[in-house]
């Protein structure tokens, strides 16, 4: 990481909540979530190559190098744009991977808008968000880092402001597939749509929520236990939970009761990716 000119975050998201409408012919699912950010994440550092060669040098157990989507990002937006210079790659995970916290999308997103930057193609957030949805559903959100009302199969955002509040975040230690969870029989598909006027006055719950708790016991232990000091919930497909804190001295508090085998961390909710903060610093030091 020593070697990387460029070291930009890649925070994970929480849905704070995740209405299921219905189905699509392909198979995807009408959804609508609220997106905020967490001040916690990965780290990733970049290197232009004049080779054109992508080379992610950090290996992820069980993720082969050209199935990363940070590799899978990269090669796209080079493909796409004819650019003929390549990359040197370095990560450090700290995201639980299969978490619902969207690890592998903000790594993704963060390679795109680091890459445009480094490469110079000025392709800017609306064709990168094109770009990261063929990626996979939670790219967009990120690439536009702006906390978010989303619906569609999750590409139609509106920006949203909303408290930021501090989260105790429990990672159950097993790996829940998004595709699993989408194609149970028992999940709810037809929960009516909801404005986000009253989304954002206290509607909302997590539909996949009941088939991640009835599959894993590990989550519905975690709920269990948060559930005894706040309100749980899940976010995304699972497996984290979370329950939020008016600061961070009380969220750390109930983070030090943890059982071993439950680790979890606490972050603050960002309506602005610390992503983004970090390329405008970047940009403003540029232009200075
Ligand atoms: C559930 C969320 O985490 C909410 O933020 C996301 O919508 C999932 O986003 P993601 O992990 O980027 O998902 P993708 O990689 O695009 O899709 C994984 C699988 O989930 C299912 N999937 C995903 C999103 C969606 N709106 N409907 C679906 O049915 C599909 O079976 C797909 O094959
Ligand atoms: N850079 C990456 N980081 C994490 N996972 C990756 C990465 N590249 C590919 N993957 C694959 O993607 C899968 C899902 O990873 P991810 O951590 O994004 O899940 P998630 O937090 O459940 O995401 P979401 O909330 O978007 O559904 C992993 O199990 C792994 O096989």
């Amino acid at each position: 990481m020593q070697h990387a000119p460029l070291i930009l975050p890649a925070p994970a998201k929480l849905n704070l909540m995740l209405h299921i409408l219905g189905r699509r012919a392909d198979g995807y699912h009408e959804l609508q979530t609220l997106f905020q950010f967490l001040d916690h994440g990965d780290e990733l550092g970049f290197a232009v190559r004049e080779d054109g060669m992508i080379r992610l040098h950090t290996e992820i157990p069980g993720v082969p190098h050209d199935s990363n989507l940070i590799v899978r990002a990269a090669r796209q937006l080079q493909r796409q744009s004819g650019c003929r210079r390549g990359a040197d790659i370095w990560l450090d995970k700290r995201l639980p991977m299969g978490g619902g916290i969207g690890g592998g999308s903000s790594d993704a997103a963060t390679t795109l808008l680091a890459l445009d930057h480094l490469w110079q193609l000025g392709w800017g957030e609306d064709r990168l968000a094109e770009l990261g949805l063929a990626l996979g559903a939670d790219v967009p959100v990120f690439v536009r880092g702006r906390a978010a009302f989303a619906e569609g199969v999750g590409e139609r955002l509106q920006p949203v402001e909303l408290e930021e509040p501090w989260f105790l975040v429990v990672a159950p230690q097993v790996t829940v597939s998004t595709a699993e969870i989408f194609s149970d029989p028992e999940l709810t598909r037809n929960t009516p749509a909801i404005t986000v006027r009253s989304l954002l006055a206290g509607d909302g719950h997590n539909d996949c929520q009941p088939v991640v708790e009835k599959r894993y016991p590990e989550v519905r232990n975690a709920l269990n236990w948060l559930n005894k000091f706040v309100p749980a919930r899940m976010t995304g497909t699972g497996a984290c939970v979370f329950g939020s804190f008016p600061n961070r001295g009380d969220a750390d508090k109930v983070a030090r009761q943890l059982p071993v085998t439950m680790p979890g961390f606490v972050a603050q909710g960002r309506n602005i990716s610390m992503l983004h903060r970090r390329l405008e610093a970047l940009v403003q030091g540029v232009n200075a």
